[in-house]
């Protein structure tokens, strides 16, 4: 659906060049979700705002469900990306304008006939949850119904991509799920695509399918999320896996333990399953749990257990490899086989 072919955005600025997307190529396929995720100045604003060229790249291709965006210019332009919703973190609501109001310009700018934008916008009220909000005005709002009424504007004219810009960072963790739950909603009801950045991993666990990590405008991982949360490469994606599911363990606790302290990933279904006490059974060890969790990734388990095993030095060694036989992964974090 979209096909981002090395693209670079380069600003120029008095006495500075900046390359705010440097060389990027990224396939983002039709009815996905996808995250793009990075700290602040890692290039996800420019690199979203170059996908629906509210930013023209300096070099490179972009084609956006098989038009060739970088080679049209004016009305051309402006027909394509009718095709391509956007919400921002801000919401950008016109303030004298009621909800109803809101929604139905981005209809007149497209030149839909009155009878249609009523019966449209009755249709996107009632989409987001908020047909008894019609005539009151954005200051009468909450921050998660502006973003509602956002959303119901993006969609307006029928989009085939939705472009999110931190659309949920000013808001609450409660009102951030029932945004993230109305997004999954509009991707799987109205096949739309829709890629967002942000800055929190949880948004990104919650509704994304795939993700890139950028970095000085760079993608420097890319992939599945559940691949990237089961088996990070960078050590950026270890940080920003951490910032929700973190195993940091106190010194004084580590120091405490004699054995050899080791973190299992079990991946899917087997997180489940038992394998850690049936391994300890079988190899006449005891496990002594520092930390764990099962998180669900898409509804499908992540299972992580950090934990100390004491036992005999050869059958700790069999009972990790056994484990390892299981689709699980083990990492020795600290060695004392
Ligand atoms: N209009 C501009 N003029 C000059 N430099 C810019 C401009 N827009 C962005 N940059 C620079 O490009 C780099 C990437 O910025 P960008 O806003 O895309 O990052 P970001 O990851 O979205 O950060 P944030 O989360 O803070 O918005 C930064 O170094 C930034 O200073």
């Amino acid at each position: 659906m979209i096909e981002i072919q090395n693209l670079s955005k380069i600003y120029k600025t008095k006495n500075d060049v900046v390359k705010g997307v440097d060389n990027v190529t990224l396939s983002i396929q039709k009815g996905e979700i996808y995250g793009i995720v990075g700290y602040s100045g890692a290039g996800k604003s420019s690199l979203l705002r170059c996908i629906n060229l509210l930013e023209r790249p300096s070099t490179g291709h972009l084609t956006v469900d098989g038009t060739d965006l970088t080679s049209l210019r004016g009305e051309a332009l402006r027909l394509a990306r009718l095709k391509i919703g956007m919400i921002f973190q801000h919401f950008y609501l016109i303030s004298q304008k009621t909800v109803f109001e809101n929604i139905a310009f981005a209809l007149k700018a497209a030149k839909i006939p009155p009878k249609e934008i009523t019966k449209r916008v009755e249709s996107l009220l009632e989409m987001v949850g908020l047909s008894d909000k019609r005539n009151v005005y954005p200051s009468q709002l909450s921050g998660g119904q502006k973003q509602r009424v956002a959303i119901a504007r993006a969609l307006a004219n029928n989009p085939k991509v939705l472009l999110c810009d931190e659309a949920t960072s000013a808001l609450d963790p409660t009102t951030t799920k029932s945004i993230l739950n109305l997004l999954k909603k509009i991707n799987e009801e109205l096949d739309i695509t829709i890629v967002l950045i942000t800055h929190e991993m949880n948004v990104v666990k919650e509704i994304c399918h795939r993700m890139a990590i950028m970095q000085d405008g760079r993608v420097i991982e890319e992939g599945a999320v559940y691949k990237i949360f089961s088996n990070p490469k960078t050590e950026l994606a270890k940080e920003f896996i951490a910032s929700v599911v973190s195993f940091e363990i106190p010194e004084s606790i580590v120091n405490s333990c004699t054995g050899p302290i080791v973190k299992v990933t079990f991946r899917g279904k087997v997180a489940g399953e038992g394998v850690i006490s049936d391994t300890l059974q079988q190899f006449n060890l005891n496990g002594n749990f520092l930390h764990g969790s099962i998180e669900y990734i898409q509804e499908r388990p992540l299972g992580i257990f950090v934990m100390e095993l004491k036992g005999e030095k050869n059958e700790i060694q069999k009972a990790l490899d056994y484990i390892e036989q299981r689709d699980a992964q083990v990492e020795v974090l600290r060695d004392g086989i």
